[in-house]
C-alpha cells in the first residue's frame, strides 16, 4: 500500500529533515498570521530549498487574494497551494489556472451533509483533504488537533482517494487507515509538544506507529 504522508506546519531545519528522512511525502509551511504555525515568506523560502526534489512542498493559505498567489510562486516556488478557507469550486479553479501549482482543497466534515461539496471540488482540486470542523473559539481553520467522526468516510466513493488530517497521532494512526482508509495523511499538532513546536521524538514515533500499522495491514 502506497500512502502519501504529509507533515505540515513545519518551521525548522531539523524537524523538516527529521520529517523527509522517515519518509514524508509532502512538506507544509503554513502562512496564516493567526496560526502559531505562520511562517513568512522568506522563512518558507529557505525551508522549502531544503525540501525541493526530496518531498512535496505544500504551502497552506486561506482565501488567498491573487496578489498572495503571486507572492508564492515567486517567493517559494511550492508544488502545492493547500486551500484552507472558504474557497468556492470557481476560486479553486482560478487558483489553479493563475498558479500552474496543484491545488489540495480543504473541506471541513463533521457530518454526512459536509461531504456532499465533494462532488463539486473533485474536478477542480488535485486533492481533497478531509479535515474536522473549527471548533468554537478557535482562530484556526485547521491544526486545531481535533479528529472527527471517520465513520462517516464510509459513504463516500471508495474511489475518492483523499487525503485525512484532524488530530491524527502515533495512537489514533492505525484506526485512522482502518476506517477512513484515506490516501494520504496530513498531521500537525499531534507531531508537536506545543502549539507550533515540532517534537522530533513525535515525528519518529508517528512513523513508528504508521510502519507498524502498514506491516500489520500487508
Ligand atoms: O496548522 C495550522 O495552524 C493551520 C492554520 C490554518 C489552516 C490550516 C492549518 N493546518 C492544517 O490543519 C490540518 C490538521 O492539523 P492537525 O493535525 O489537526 O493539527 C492540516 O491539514 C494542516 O495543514
Amino acid at each position: 500500500m502506497t500512502l502519501d504522508v504529509k507533515i505540515c506546519g513545519l518551521k525548522s531545519p531539523e524537524a523538516l529533515d527529521a520529517a523527509i528522512l522517515r519518509g514524508a511525502s509532502h512538506v507544509g509551511f503554513v502562512h496564516f498570521e493567526r496560526s502559531p504555525r505562520h511562517l513568512a515568506l522568506s522563512a518558507m523560502a529557505e525551508l522549502a530549498e531544503i525540501a525541493r526534489g526530496r518531498a512535496q512542498i505544500v504551502i497552506v493559505t486561506v482565501d488567498p487574494g491573487d496578489d498572495l498567489v503571486d507572492k508564492i510562486c515567486g517567493e517559494v516556488r511550492p508544488d502545492w497551494l493547500q486551500l484552507h478557507g472558504k474557497e468556492s469550486p470557481e476560486r479553486v479553479a482560478a487558483i489553479k489556472d493563475r498558479s500552474g501549482l496543484k491545488v489540495m482543497k480543504a473541506l471541513a466534515v463533521s457530518t454526512y451533509d459536509d461531504l456532499l461539496p465533494v462532488d463539486a471540488y473533485r474536478p477542480v482540486a488535485d486533492a481533497l483533504l478531509l479535515d474536522s470542523k473549527r471548533p468554537k473559539g478557535s482562530v484556526l481553520p485547521g491544526g486545531n488537533g481535533l479528529s472527527f467522526d471517520w465513520q462517516i468516510l464510509a459513504a463516500l466513493d471508495p474511489a475518492i482517494g483523499f487525503m485525512l488530517s484532524g488530530g491524527l497521532n502515533a495512537d489514533n494512526v492505525s484506526d485512522a487507515l482502518r476506517i477512513a482508509r484515506p490516501a494520504g495523511l496530513d498531521i500537525s499538532s499531534g507531531v508537536e509538544s506545543a502549539p507550533g513546536v515540532k517534537d522530533i521524538g513525535r515525528i519518529h514515533a508517528f512513523f513508528d506507529a504508521l510502519e507498524r500499522s502498514l506491516e500489520r495491514a500487508a
